[in-house]
């Protein structure tokens, strides 16, 4: 019998082969999804000068507190333009959302509460409070204040901000390369017809979709059960990428070659077999390249095993908390739901059960859907998420609470 990795073990030799790819430059207007590797500042106040807030008339206010109602039009403040200075201080300047408050002026009072006959504007409100309806310069952040601090991950906030600092080109972590590759002879293109003993490869396509969500552009191949085109090709993307994720192949079948040759073309095996399920054939393993810890630069390579619920399952759990670790960012931030119904489950493995949440009085709940095994991909689409529970159990009761790993 072979030695088994516990779920937990699995993760820590994952976490501990996290990586480093550095920083890049990129246009910030593409990079939503990117995890930010410089601290952004303000460049200027914000707003950068006392910002009219509501289209109006501008004053002096102490004219109003000495019972002055009309105001003679002195000229019109639009955004954009100069700062007017009122040269009269019993008149007033109009001025429109965004403008600079004209000099000498103090408080903004808005169209609606504002007559204006023949260049002559009559307030017909009976209070006014001082400086109202201005947006004070450096109100919402000082020059230089840090506004975002790196290692977030950019999202269409931090697109906005980056724009008015003027973030032209801003520096990201760069992302790992990544092959992701499938094996089988089993399996045909998406678009072509399946002859009655093949499939279509849908696990590649999953996979893609999954790395899309963190903005990874990852290539994929797909690789006949022919031991020698294997190898060759495997070894050229060793060179190639610097993450490769496997699905298939990787458990006791006649033509499941992945880990031996991995082994032959030296990617140590950390572990293979982890005491899950669904996914327990999962292998695990790096090639270190270079020799000291700086300038070394590590393959690492996730075997997923084959049958679909497992790839998926396996790359949620252990390769997005990778990604997130080598990108610094906070990986141990779990989500956790009570579970549904009662659920008895003997094997010795941790169990990752698809269940759909619902909202039950603010709690979050997590209800089973019963599949027919890890081969059974159609289910994925009835459930939004997988309950995680641990090997040392048989029963789980429902109302219990558990970590839940959502792929919606
Ligand atoms: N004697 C044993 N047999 C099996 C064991 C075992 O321990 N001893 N483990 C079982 C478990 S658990 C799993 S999971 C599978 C995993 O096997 P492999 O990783 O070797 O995967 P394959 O045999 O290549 O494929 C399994 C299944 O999944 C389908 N598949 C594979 N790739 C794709 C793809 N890209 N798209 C869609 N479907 C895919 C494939 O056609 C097979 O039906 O092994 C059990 N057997
Ligand atoms: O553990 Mo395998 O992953 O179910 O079918």
């Amino acid at each position: 019998m072979d030695k088994l990795t516990t779920s937990n073990k699995a993760l820590e030799f994952i976490l501990n082969n996290s990586q480093n790819y550095g920083t890049e430059e990129v246009p910030f207007s593409h990079s939503l999804g990117r995890v930010l590797k410089e601290n952004i500042v303000a460049d200027r106040d914000f707003p950068p000068f006392n910002r009219v807030s509501m289209d109006g008339i501008a004053i002096q206010f102490s004219e109003f507190e000495n019972g002055k109602r009309t105001f003679k039009v002195e000229g019109i403040q639009p955004a954009g333009s100069k700062p007017h200075s009122m040269q009269n201080h019993e008149n007033c300047i109009e001025v429109m959302t965004g403008a600079v408050l004209p000099k000498n002026t103090d408080v903004v009072i808005p169209y609606e509460q504002v007559s204006i006959v023949d260049g002559i504007a009559t307030i017909e409100i009976k209070e006014l409070r001082f400086f109202q309806n201005i947006h004070e310069q450096g109100k919402d952040k000082k020059e230089g204040d840090l506004i975002i601090p790196q290692n977030k991950v950019i999202s269409s906030a931090e697109i906005g901000v980056l724009a008015t600092v003027g973030k032209w080109t801003v520096k990201v972590a760069k992302q790992p390369k990544v092959m992701i590759v499938s094996t089988g002879d089993e399996l045909v293109e998406v678009n072509e017809t399946p002859a009655d003993y093949q499939i279509r490869r849908s696990n590649v396509h999953t996979l893609v979709s999954i790395l899309k969500k963190y903005y990874i552009d990852a290539d994929s191949a797909h690789i006949a059960d022919d031991k020698n085109a294997l190898k060759e090709k495997i070894e050229n993307f060793l060179n190639d990428y610097d993450v490769l994720l496997f699905s298939g192949a990787v458990s006791k079948g006649k033509f499941d070659f992945i880990p031996e040759i991995l082994e032959e073309l030296r990617v140590e095996k950390l572990f293979h077999k982890v005491a899950q399920r669904p996914g327990k054939p999962f292998w695990f393993g790096h090639k270190i390249i270079g020799s000291s810890r700086n300038n070394r630069n590590d393959k690492i390579v996730f075997a997923f095993p084959g049958n679909p619920i497992s790839t998926f399952v396996s790359c949620l759990k252990y390769f997005v908390p990778w990604y997130q670790k080598s990108m610094k960012l906070d990986f141990e931030n779990r989500t956790f739901a009570l579970l549904g119904e009662d659920v008895i489950f003997k094997p010795s493995l941790t169990y990752f059960l698809q269940v759909k949440l619902e909202k039950r009085n603010g709690d979050l709940v997590a209800v089973p859907i019963r599949g027919n095994g890890s081969g059974d991909l159609a289910i994925l689409v009835e459930a939004d998420a997988f309950i995680e529970l641990p090997n040392d159990r048989v029963e789980f009761k429902k109302d219990e609470v558990f970590p839940i790993i959502e792929y919606r």
